[in-house]
């Protein structure tokens, strides 16, 4: 029997059986089935459009690990996917290996073929083919499938099969895919999410600053039990003794006793930042409260006493090595840290850097009302900066971008902060401004003194656009406490008053 006979005989059996299956999900997983075993492809996925937020969100997809999750969301323009949703064209990628704009989601794939859903004036959604092989797709197959496809799109439409798919998705919002990145080891880290979220058990994310950890400590709490109950934070960098034991534990101000994080945290949940920068006391004050499971509030009766928390912890570094010094608790590292989690930095995960840069830019041009976008040159130059802040620095310099200069479509230098111009950037690298004093190696070859000339100058650089330490360190993308340790240490830095 030839693919075309297959196809009226395909489509003919998917319109009687989706009628039987009640469940949106169950329906798109047929519809899915049946067409990867028409066209032989191994894996593949169903995206739809979502017109407002110019997102492609996936409501179906075979031979992802994270297949239970669906609801993936793709900026419009991006990878194959959106290049065929974006361009309305067919998007074949023979050698996926070969193609700079492909976005990784299975390790196997070594083909893909895009075939946008359209209706006369708009894009429905997007049907992806892949196969393990390269190459694949034989012209044969490409119109058959595109065949396929079209009359795919009338069904879709006829059963409102979109529009309850696409109401599906936005319904079952998921802390957890806030978690942008397809990088296997992100893929990993939101697998350990689901494991581990919805039970009790103590987390400690281990990374460096900004590259996510708050973000997941959330994601754990709002998808367990404790959802509904307060979640709170805490950061021990740059906060003295007493403002963080009373920040902690609560204080007093006269007979009046104001509940510390732990107590507003009871029956929910608590994140504290930079973990390692508890001083030994508190360690121990700490560890015998969750010990004890008491309320720290010498105002409360016995009975209401009791501490019912989970404790979620931060850390830039590995506290094993501070275990040795003995600078850090054993008994507290182990109760913190039931389940230890790392998270990547954004320089090992370039791949990702697409993704998340279409996310802020969708975001910022929705607060600030405007409509930019970036060239290709620009994604390249954002992909290859050396990001030592991690994400939240790349969502510092897309707001920029979006909000300061007057060019529409981003080029490398607009992510330039000094408002200089490319000409005189063309003598710097990755668009980040950083002068030739710099980049001419002097007779010292050391790295590490290139590294920490660099950050003076963009410590006092950002000293100049704004006036506290927080609001610097936000512009710098690290935290206080880090900004703080720089200040004190960063020796191009002595003599320099904030
Ligand atoms: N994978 C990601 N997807 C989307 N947004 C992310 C991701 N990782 C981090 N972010 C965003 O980057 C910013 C910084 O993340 P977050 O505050 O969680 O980092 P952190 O590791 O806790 O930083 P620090 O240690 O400096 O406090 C936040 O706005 C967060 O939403």
């Amino acid at each position: 029997m030839s693919v075309k006979q297959d196809i009226s005989g395909a489509l003919r059996k998917i319109q009687k059986e989706i009628q039987q299956l009640p469940n949106i999900t169950d329906r798109l997983n047929f519809i899915l089935d049946m067409t990867l075993t028409l066209f032989g492809a191994s894996t593949g996925s169903i995206s739809i459009m979502d017109q407002e937020e110019k997102v492609l969100t996936i409501v179906a997809a075979k031979g992802m690990d994270w297949e239970k999750k669906i609801a993936a969301k793709l900026p419009f323009n991006l990878g194959v996917t959106g290049r065929a949703a974006s361009t309305r064209e067919i998007t074949y990628v023979p050698d996926v290996l070969l193609d700079r704009d492909y976005v990784k989601l299975i390790e196997t794939v070594r083909s893909e073929l895009a075939i946008p859903l359209l209706t006369r004036d708009s894009v429905v959604g997007v049907l992806n083919l892949e196969s393990d092989k390269v190459n694949f797709f034989s012209p044969d197959i490409i119109n058959q499938a595109t065949l396929f496809a079209s009359q795919l799109t009338i069904v879709i439409l006829e059963e409102r099969i979109a529009k309850e798919a696409f109401e599906k998705s936005k319904r079952e919002e998921d802390p957890v895919e806030e978690i942008l990145g397809y990088d296997p080891s992100i893929l990993f880290l939101k697998h350990r999410i689901r494991q581990v979220g919805p039970s009790d058990i103590s987390v400690m994310m281990i990374g460096e600053e900004g590259s996510g950890k708050k973000l997941v400590a959330k994601a754990l709490h709002y998808i367990s039990q404790r959802k509904n109950a307060p979640f709170h934070t805490v950061d021990c960098s740059g906060l003295s003794y007493e403002l963080l034991e009373a920040e902690l534990f609560g204080s007093f101000s006269g007979k009046i006793f104001n509940p510390g994080k732990l107590e507003q945290s009871n029956t929910g949940s608590l994140y504290i930042e930079s973990i390692g920068d508890l001083p030994s006391n508190l360690q121990n004050k700490l560890f015998q409260t969750l010990s004890d499971k008491t309320i720290p509030n010498p105002t409360l009766k016995k009975k209401d006493e009791v501490l019912n928390i989970r404790i979620f912890t931060g850390s830039k570094r590995d506290l094993l090595e501070d275990i040795q010094k003995e600078t850090f608790s054993m008994d507290l590292y182990y109760r913190l840290a039931e389940v230890p989690l790392r998270m990547p930095p954004l320089r090992e995960r370039r791949g990702d850097i697409p993704l998340l840069a279409h996310h802020f830019l969708y975001q910022y041009n929705k607060q600030y009302g405007r409509n930019k976008s970036f060239s290709t040159e620009a994604l390249k130059s954002l992909t290859g900066m050396p990001w030592s802040g991690n994400v939240r620095q790349l969502q510092s310099v897309i707001q920029y971008a979006v909000l300061v200069p007057q060019e529409t479509v981003l080029e490398p230098y607009s992510f330039q902060q000094d408002g200089k111009r490319e000409e005189e950037t063309r003598t710097k690298v990755s668009g980040f401004g950083v002068g030739t004093e710099i980049l001419t190696p002097s007779e010292n070859l050391s790295l590490n003194l290139a590294i920490e000339k660099l950050e003076a100058i963009w410590i006092k650089e950002a000293f100049q656009r704004a006036s506290t330490q927080e609001e610097v360190a936000k512009l710098l993308g690290i935290s206080r406490g880090s900004l703080q340790y720089k200040l004190k240490n960063n020796q191009f830095l002595d003599g320099f008053s904030v």
